[in-house]
């Protein structure tokens, strides 16, 4: 139910939304529009992240969202959506059962690394925690499944800190398009802005500054879709794994809160890639992340093939997919990758609909949000630049024959700034972290294994001085460090 509530003549644009309980307010926004959300009483979450009653939220950036309620709530909202309709038919109660599930190992799992005695149905064998990976279509709503799982276990009141990955390049979760990356959650992710999927994170803002702020763990791939260079992500998920399982191994109390994997769509698409490619990028999730439960959004057919493959190994469970979803075309996407880069560069701004004063986005205080990047000239020599996959450079046609196949994908090729065929004007670079100070821990292929420190964009570039300018969110000497350039562009 809906009413119109001007009548003190502030807020023109405020309407009053009464749900009935297990129904979701669902809206998408145009762009340069904003939206205020007030719970006035009752319960009400975004994606399993609860809205506090009396207090405003801010959506911008093109968000499409919904406010689940389980009880039933008051929504006052002011703004005006592109889309805006109440559903009452939502899987909210099937994603519900799958977390109480889930809850169950994790507490089974608990109970073990704690000593208690088991309990008959409790075989070790049985205990361990959920290792989640998510697959489906193109918006079927995986990373939208994923936030609401990962928000019903933070929610728990365990202190569970479940580890969400993200191993979809063209979303660029936590970081920026392009990467890959992994983090522990402690607190609910907020929803505001498609810049920010995952939620806000603490790689480019001062930690002190956002108190929500998660510290991911990113490789970069450098592309957006798996197909450029599936050897690569092949190894980039196992480096995530091999880093999950290490903490793992030291922190037994951290594991058993489990992990929950996102994955890019074209795991499930059966156009594309050959399905062997396929099924090998979905193996290499299994092995890296040792995964125990395969969750498909509303896909028969990748149900019955994952059943076929790992169906004696562990649970295949189909789950349905909302209705809510909406259809992200490519034009959406080019932007959200713009939006995420000028993000990542100059934080989080959305500026309110008139006749809102004081609101909140995902939970920070809106000037908290705010960046300024720098901008420095650098010498061509202070910053090693590579690309990795020597085919990325030329078209195969315009190799001997056979030269194509004998360039490795996973090679690393230097990069000349002063060269015009670089293509480093406007690209993004991932800054690496250092290689090994004990050069008897060296090895050739060290560079492809080295996680992601930060981001650059390349503004500008001087060939006959041997100079460039490097926008970064924060300043630091780049002299000796190396960095990846992808195939990902950004200009403001
Ligand atoms: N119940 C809902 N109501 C309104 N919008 C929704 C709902 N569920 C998901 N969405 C929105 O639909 C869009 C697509 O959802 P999501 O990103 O979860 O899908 P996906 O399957 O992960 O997408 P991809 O094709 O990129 O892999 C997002 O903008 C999300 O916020």
């Amino acid at each position: 139910m809906m009413s119109d509530s001007h009548s003190d003549g502030t807020q023109p644009d405020m309407k009053q939304w009464v749900l009935e309980p297990e129904t979701e307010y669902r809206f998408e926004l145009d762009p340069d529009t904003s939206l205020a959300i007030k719970l006035a009483h009752g319960q009400a979450e975004v994606f399993g992240a609860e809205l506090a009653e009396g207090k405003t939220y801010l959506f911008g950036t093109e968000c499409r969202a919904a406010v689940f309620t389980w009880q039933g709530c008051t929504l006052e909202i002011t703004g005006r959506p592109s889309t805006e309709y109440v559903s009452e038919e939502t899987p909210m109660a099937a994603y519900a059962n799958v977390h109480i599930a889930f809850e169950q190992m994790r507490v089974r799992a608990l109970r073990v690394v704690h000593g208690s005695p088991a309990s008959d149905d409790d075989a070790n064998a049985n205990a361990e925690p959920p290792r989640v990976l998510v697959l489906g279509p193109e918006n079927s709503g995986k990373t939208t499944v994923c936030k609401i799982l990962t928000n019903y276990t933070v929610r728990a009141g365990q202190n569970w800190s479940p580890v969400l990955v993200n191993v979809d390049p063209s979303e660029g979760g936590w970081a920026v398009p392009g990467a890959i990356s992994a983090a522990p959650i402690r607190s609910p992710i907020a929803t505001a802005s498609p810049a920010n999927p995952l939620g806000s994170a603490a790689t480019s803002a001062p930690t002190a500054l956002s108190s929500n702020a998660l510290i991911p763990l990113s490789y970069w791939y450098g592309h957006s879709e798996t197909k450029r260079n599936p050897v690569l992500l092949d190894r980039l998920i196992r480096n995530l794994g091999e880093n999950i399982r290490q903490r793992d191994d030291d922190d037994l109390e951290a594991r058993v809160s489990g992990l929950i994997v996102d994955t890019p769509s074209s795991f499930a698409s059966s156009s594309g890639s050959a399905p062997d490619n396929r099924h090998t990028l979905i193996k290499a999730c299994v092995d890296a992340f040792r995964i125990n439960v395969i969750l498909v959004v509303g896909h028969e057919k990748l149900t019955v093939e994952m059943q076929r493959l790992f169906g004696n190994r562990f649970t295949v469970v189909k789950i349905p997919k909302s209705g809510g979803v909406v259809e992200l075309d490519h034009g959406y996407r080019e932007r959200v990758h713009k939006y995420q880069l000028h993000t990542y560069m100059y934080g989080q701004k959305i500026d309110p609909p008139p006749g809102i004063t004081s609101a909140i986005v995902g939970g920070e205080a809106v000037a908290d949000l705010v960046l300024s990047p720098s901008s420095c000239v650098i010498k061509f020599g202070d910053l090693t630049i590579y690309r990795i996959g020597a085919e990325n450079m030329a078209p195969s046609s315009a190799l001997p024959i056979g030269a194509a196949r004998m360039l490795s994908e996973m090679q690393p090729v230097l990069v000349d700034p002063a060269s015009s065929s670089s293509g480093l004007l406007n690209s993004i670079l991932a800054l690496l972290a250092p290689f090994n100070p004990d050069e008897s821990e060296r090895y050739d292929e060290e560079i492809l294994d080295l996680t992601v420190v930060g981001f650059l964009v390349v503004t500008s570039i001087d060939a006959p001085n041997r100079k460039m300018t490097i926008l970064a969110p924060n300043q630091g000497s780049l002299v000796g460090k190396t960095a990846l350039v992808g195939s990902f562009d950004w200009q403001e």
